[in-house]
């Protein structure tokens, strides 16, 4: 079995250590789903109401803030070049979306201001606040867009509005070197949640609460809206294929060039788009944009509890659940032992507690590092059974088959990374890699360095990344190279580029006019040519007007 040195533990970025997860408070396990509507949050948010993904399991979250310290993630970085466009057009499926959600706004230019924009992202596991800057008019009508900061707080989007609160008062003092003063008020910022807020019942009264918070900030607050997950995907893609020029690249030479697929595991959901190579057959899953004068048909779906968070604990639960359970988690390293209680291990809607559960109690799980036995006890989770109505991912859910070059990021990127498996490593040095990881004990002295939870949730996590990829999303070991594990492409890849993207109106539908710009040398010859013949042109009406006046001597 080949052995592969394993990563220094990855502690998020270079700003700073992921901090362990703060557990989750105590919840009851049932309630409503999150109504599929909502009205306009403020008098900005044209928010058009989300539509709930079919996996919606009922069950309410507990209320609550969740609050973590702000954290840088990185330090700013140097714009870098990527080609934005000058306004948005995306259409997703066949819905019927509410234009002014998605048709963007226009920026506040000044011919010598780097205008700036904000993006919240309310996750499941944690919120960030990502800056960004661009410049418009440059390079044929396109512009530039580049990251300027991210800080994040760890914790659940539940607890939004103290979340955001720390937030901003931690990242503007950042901003306060890289965002002008008199430019603060008119930068347009952005909250949008994600698969966290979807499974929240309480979530209208968060996103209320949050717009207050951070509508006392001198910014232009555009409003707090939850994504649907065909909007995570599709943000995702965009971003990717936006800060790899492909979209651009597409428009200039559109036979050589392929747009990349995004898989994205967040905590809570997991997203999947890509361009097929046949029509999309399901109205649900399909998605249209006409970006820089090309139509995408693309195919995206996201998975409402399949993310990885919410999948280890279904996990969590199903194991307790087997009949004459004792306490034993195969995924867990031999040795490792914790206390839980009943209610903790049913506080999300994504897990349904049986009517005999009374959340008192508590169960001692014993981790029993047992590879084959925690795969098994993975895909248990999915049900790989596909409809008569075609090719499948999981659950029924109808997906083309994969194809392509494919971004995956997030935790995808993260748990792999742990391993030291990110970097094109083969599929049998990845299965190797995890089965050994599987197979070990608790020593915490070997990882120093890591969290004792990421230590617990390595195997696990590593596991499902293998099973979701390959038994769900239908990667094989011919497929498999054309994964590539990233957490950035000069910018961190994630939905929030692509969204302030669309809500700035900065890919346009249509090519950008070119400029049609003479050379220098030419601008020269002709100023010249220009000259020369403007003195000829005087020097003949000189000798002209001498003439006539020579005549008129004569005739005296
Ligand atoms: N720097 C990091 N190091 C280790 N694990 C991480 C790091 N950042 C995120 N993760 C893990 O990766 C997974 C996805 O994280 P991410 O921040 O993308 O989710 P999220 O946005 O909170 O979730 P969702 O989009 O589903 O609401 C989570 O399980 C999280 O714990």
């Amino acid at each position: 079995m080949p052995s592969v040195p394993l990563h220094p533990p990855h502690l998020g970025t270079s700003c700073g250590e992921w901090p362990p997860r703060p557990s989750r408070p105590p919840a009851p396990a049932h309630g409503a789903c999150l109504p599929p509507a909502r009205p306009p949050l403020l008098p900005g948010d044209r928010s058009q109401p989300s539509s709930i993904e079919g996996q919606q399991p009922p069950g309410p979250a507990p209320p609550g803030a969740c609050p973590g310290s702000p954290r840088w993630l990185r330090p700013p970085l140097r714009p870098r070049r990527a080609r934005p466009g000058l306004s948005a057009y995306l259409e997703l499926g066949a819905r019927s979306w509410d234009k002014g959600c998605l048709a963007g706004v226009a920026l506040p230019l000044a011919p010598d201001q780097q205008p700036y924009g904000l993006v919240f992202d309310a996750g499941s596991t944690h919120t960030s606040l990502y800056t960004y800057q661009w410049r418009a008019n440059k390079e044929n009508g396109t512009g530039i867009v580049s990251q300027v900061e991210a800080c994040s707080v760890s914790g659940e989007c539940r607890g939004l509005p103290s979340l955001s609160r720390s937030l901003l008062d931690c990242c503007p003092k950042l901003s306060q070197q890289s965002i002008p003063a008199e430019q603060q008020r008119e930068t347009p910022t952005y909250l949008g949640a994600t698969a966290g807020m979807r499974l929240l019942s309480k979530a209208e009264q968060v996103l209320v609460e949050v717009s207050k918070a951070i509508g006392e900030y001198p910014v232009d607050f555009r409003g707090a809206r939850i994504l649907t997950g065909s909007e995570e995907g599709s943000f995702g893609w965009i971003t990717v294929n936006y800060l790899l020029e492909t979209l651009v690249k597409k428009w200039e030479h559109p036979q050589d060039i392929e747009v990349l697929g995004a898989l994205d595991l967040g905590g809570a959901s997991t997203q999947i788009t890509f361009q097929p190579g046949v029509p999309v057959e399901d109205r649900n899953t399909s998605v249209f944009f006409r970006l820089y004068g090309t139509n995408y048909s693309l195919y995206s779906h996201s998975y409402l509890c399949y993310g990885q968070s919410q999948a280890l604990k279904m996990l969590l639960a199903a194991l307790h659940q087997v009949p004459q359970g004792t306490g034993a988690h195969p995924c867990y390293p031999q040795g490792y032992q914790e206390n839980i209680t009943v209610a903790e291990l049913y506080d999300s809607p994504c897990v349904h507690a049986p009517s005999s559960a009374s959340p008192g109690p508590v169960l001692t799980v014993t981790g029993t590092g047992d590879p084959a036995a925690c795969a098994t006890a993975i895909r248990s989770l999915f049900n790989f059974t596909c409809r008569a109505q075609g090719p499948c991912g999981f659950n029924g859910v109808y997906q083309p088959p994969v194809r392509g070059q494919f971004f995956a990021f997030s935790g995808f990127y993260h748990s792999l990374h742990f391993l030291n498996l990110t970097g094109g490593r083969s599929l049998s040095l990845v299965n190797a890699t995890i089965m050994q990881i599987c197979n070990s004990s608790w020593k915490q002295e070997l990882f120093p360095m890591a969290s004792r939870t990421q230590l617990r949730d390595t195997c696990t996590a590593s596991s499902y990344i293998l099973t979701l990829l390959l038994k769900g999303y239908k990667f094989n070991i011919t497929t498999w190279p054309s994964i590539h594990f990233i957490q950035q492409v000069g910018e961190y890849v994630g939905w929030t580029l692509g969204y302030m993207l669309n809500l700035t109106n900065m890919i346009p539908s249509e090519p950008p006019t070119a400029v049609t710009e003479l050379p220098r040398s030419i601008w020269i010859a002709a100023t010249l040519l220009l000259a020369i013949m403007l003195i000829l042109i005087f020097c003949l009406l000189t000798a002209m007007c001498c003439h006539r006046n020579s005549l008129g001597y004569e005739q005296l």
